[in-house]
């Protein structure tokens, strides 16, 4: 299945808004993924498919090794399929440069880790800042206006001057997602969020991102093995041994 015009019908009638078909943030289409490890071959997915509206927040679940981080990466842009195809609102990836491909990453994704990945040297604010830094358009001014603006959207504001070692991991947590939200990305991609808290800690992140799709209208796709995000997902695709095996939609 290929991403349609607006005005062809989509044949899923859960992906169409009060005004009719709107294109799907990602799109992935037949995706097999193979590692080779020395002279084996790993086939880490085969055959995906799945369409996320924009505004959703997916959960794919599913064991260790089942997957679920590969086809993060290849809906992220950070690796590419072996066979098949991912469309980011109606954009192939397979026909960009790696160069194009960054470009890409940088102006419509956010990334969140299990590890949080905060530089420890630097403060909540300065964590914050870097993917604009990194960006280099944004003048000062707006800068420090979005940085703030990240952080209060996770409670944050007033914890600007800290620094990581002096927050909980659930704070940290909180940063590294304004980290991922500062520069207004359209897709949030997030490994195991809550893999390194407690479960009253892992469920305020939960709560949280929920809001931040909600608030935002980011689209969201999570992979975990957290049952607590049962309760927070729109659709959950649970994945055993690189396949979806079942799909759970919970909001229409
Ligand atoms: N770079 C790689 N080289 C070789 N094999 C790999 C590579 N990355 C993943 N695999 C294999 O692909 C399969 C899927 O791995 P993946 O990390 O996507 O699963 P996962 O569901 O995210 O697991 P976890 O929950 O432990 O993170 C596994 O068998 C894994 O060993």
């Amino acid at each position: 299945m290929r991403p349609e015009s607006s005005s062809q019908t989509h044949p899923d009638s859960w992906l169409l808004d009060k005004d009719g078909f709107k294109q799907p943030a990602i799109q992935v289409v037949d995706v097999v993924r193979k590692y080779k490890v020395g002279s084996e071959e790993v086939q880490a997915l085969r055959g995906i498919n799945l369409t996320v509206p924009e505004g959703q927040f997916v959960a794919l679940m599913g064991r260790s090794g089942s997957g679920k981080t590969t086809l993060l990466n290849i809906i992220g842009g950070l690796d590419r399929p072996t066979t098949g195809e991912v469309f980011i609102s109606g954009q192939s990836l397979s026909n960009l440069s790696e160069g194009e491909l960054t470009k890409l990453r940088r102006s419509q994704f956010g990334f969140v880790f299990q590890s949080f990945a905060l530089i420890p040297i630097l403060s909540a604010a300065e964590n914050v800042e870097l993917p604009l830094r990194i960006a280099g358009k944004y003048s000062l001014r707006e800068r420090k206006q979005r940085v703030m603006e990240a952080l209060s959207l996770v409670g944050l504001a007033k914890w600007a001057e800290h620094r990581p070692y002096e927050m909980s991991g659930g704070q940290q947590q909180r940063v590294a997602i304004a980290r991922a939200l500062v520069t207004r990305p359209k897709i949030l991609i997030a490994d195991e969020p809550t893999g390194e808290l407690d479960s009253k800690t892992g469920q305020m992140v939960l709560n949280l991102l929920r809001k931040v799709v909600d608030e935002s209208k980011v689209t969201l796709v999570m992979a975990t093995h957290d049952p607590a995000v049962e309760e927070y997902a729109d659709v959950l695709y649970r994945m055993q041994d690189g396949q979806i095996i079942d799909t759970l939609i919970k909001t229409m």
